[in-house]
């Protein structure tokens, strides 16, 4: 058993999916921080479970072939990358692995030739098209910038190099009439001040909008904030203040007013253009979207004839380009928004073969097969907890001829694939896509077919257990189980961490795992396990 304060110097053999380096003492595993394969470090033991413990490196003793100095000046602090010391076509290949692993892990049955090399960027710098952060007030200065690795605290930045360079600029502006005009941020804890988060969005054309979170309606000198902001960065071409009263880890509250320009902006995939509101889901880098969305109707392989469900549609990217080659496409997004802004854009492309239902895949999805409506062809791109068991049951019943499932989470990917797998589809093709270099996410696109054309199989759906987690939530159940039993050596039941959720104040879904009846005993979370599960809500910063 290792101790706190231990010294001592070890080989790291793997990066794990948060990024941290793997190393082995006497077959027990120890996390470290910073550290990636193949670097020789010195570590000191910090924390010590029964499963793991974590170490701190002291020392670089040899660093790996692969380990490079990262260009950013905050990159130690902020939490937004994690893998900028790693050299960038290694990181392809971890994110290959990690899919790979994750496909290996739920037991899904491939052979690895079938899983392509991860598509990389050229320049992979600048890409991301959407940034949020927070506003703080610290000794008196106002702080603008990402959370601190691990921390909710904000790290005051320059600038930073996965953002276009006008939101840089409007960092810097914003920050400075601020001060001038006295617009004090908001303090949690004291339940003071105004100004919480910014958001900024760009498209190609490096035309901005700016979102300025605030507590209430009404500040000072709002009209003099929003003209010197236009002078100062003439890209912003609408400024949208949203509302956000609520003791929330959420950044956007419901209300929105537009207090410059038209309230949203245009961009482009391929030859079609969108609207995005502020709210609404927009893929972060357009210049690999193009190449993940291609490869999704490529998979899909739609021909004239062909029905297609486009599942978790949000403003209708992938809709849209399937439309182009099938008979009709339905479209199915929670965010309502989302939903006007995916009928408008067919409008303004001239596709009138689409028909887009807001609300829940969990309900609309089974609506439409009762009705009759069935797909000849499903693509889905759920958020990171993947899609519900209804939506997979009610595919299932379909039995489309092809899935193409767009993923952002590997481990929630590879347990609806082995759903699918047990049900009569085989997986063809796993494609990852690095929207995010810099970071360990990945994106990736499968296809999977209908192993024999008759084969169907009816399913009963039960909607009356559904846990209508959050669309922001960020960690499955299944996850934050796994993060537990690896980080504290327990099993935790979906009821206790229903049951933490709610008293944090995360919704979950009205009826999820509540008595049957009134008078019935409810097991309550032991202590030990509440913090357990908070501890793993935090991590996944779900809290
Ligand atoms: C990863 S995004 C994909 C959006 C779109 N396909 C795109 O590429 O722009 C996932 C979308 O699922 C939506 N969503 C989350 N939970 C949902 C649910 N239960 N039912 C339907 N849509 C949901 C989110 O609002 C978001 O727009």
């Amino acid at each position: 058993m290792l101790i706190n304060g231990l010294i001592t110097e070890v080989e790291i053999i793997d990066l794990n999916h948060t990024g941290q380096g793997v190393a082995k003492i006497d077959n027990f595993v120890v996390f470290v921080s910073g550290a990636i394969t193949g670097d020789v470090v010195e570590i000191e033991i910090t924390e010590t479970r029964k499963n793991y413990a974590v170490g701190q490196i002291i020392n670089i003793v040899k660093p790996s072939e692969f380990r490079i100095k990262s260009p950013c000046e905050h990159y130690e602090q902020c939490g937004g990358c994690q893998l900028m010391h790693m050299d960038y076509n290694e990181q392809l290949k971890y994110k290959k692995n990690r899919v790979i692993n994750e496909l290996k892990r739920s037991n899904v049955s491939f052979e690895e030739s079938i899983v392509y090399d991860t598509i990389g960027m050229e320049d992979t710098y600048r890409y991301r098209n959407k940034i949020a952060f927070s506003v703080i007030e610290k000794n008196d200065e106002i702080q603008i910038g990402p959370y601190e690795q691990g921390t909710y605290n904000t790290v005051d930045i320059n600038g930073c190099m996965l953002q276009s360079k006008e939101a840089d600029d409007v960092v810097k502006a914003f920050k400075n009439l601020m001060v001038k005009y006295k617009i004090k941020a908001y303090d949690k804890n004291l339940n003071r001040g105004i100004a919480r988060n910014i958001v900024i969005r760009n498209n190609r054309k490096h035309d901005l909008m700016l979102i300025i979170v605030t507590v209430t309606d009404n500040f000072h000198n709002k009209g003099e904030l929003i003209n010197e902001l236009v002078s100062l960065v003439p890209n912003i071409k609408t400024i949208v203040q949203n509302v956000n009263n609520k003791n929330t880890n959420l950044i956007m509250g419901r209300k929105n007013i537009t207090l410059y320009g038209e309230g949203t902006i245009i961009d482009m995939i391929d030859d079609l253009v969108f609207t995005i509101s502020p709210e609404t889901f927009f893929q972060v880098n357009p210049v690999q979207t193009e190449k993940l969305y291609q490869t999704a109707i490529q998979y899909a392989d739609i021909g004239k004839h062909d029905i297609c469900f486009d599942i978790y549609c949000g403003i209708g990217t992938i809709s849209l380009m399937a439309a182009k080659k099938a008979k009709k496409v339905y479209g199915v997004e929670i965010v309502e928004q989302s939903i006007i802004n995916a009928r408008e854009n067919a409008k303004r492309n001239n596709i009138n073969n689409t028909e887009f239902f807001a609300g829940k895949a969990e309900i609309i999805v089974p609506k439409l097969y009762k009705q009759n409506i069935k797909a000849d062809i499903v693509i889905v791109d759920p958020p990171r907890k993947g899609c519900e068991k209804e939506v997979i049951d009610t595919i299932i019943s379909m039995s489309p001829k092809k899935v193409v499932y767009v993923s952002c989470n590997p481990s929630t990917l590879a347990r609806d694939i082995k759903l699918l797998e047990s049900s009569g589809y085989k997986l063809q093709k796993v494609q990852p896509v690095d929207q995010f270099p810099w970071t360990v996410h990945v994106e990736t696109v499968v296809c999977l077919s209908r192993k024999n054309p008759d084969d169907r199989i009816e399913i009963d759906l039960n909607l009356d257990e559904l846990d209508i987690t959050a669309s922001e939530s960020k960690a499955t159940y299944e996850e934050i189980k796994d993060y537990v039993q690896k980080n504290h050596g327990f099993k935790v039941s979906s009821l206790y961490i229903s049951q933490v959720k709610r008293k944090l104040g995360l919704e979950v879904g009205t009826n999820y795992n509540l008595p049957k009846s009134e008078d019935a005993r409810v097991p309550q979370c032991p202590p030990e396990k509440e913090k357990a599960i908070t501890e793993t809500l935090k991590h996944f910063r779900m809290i």
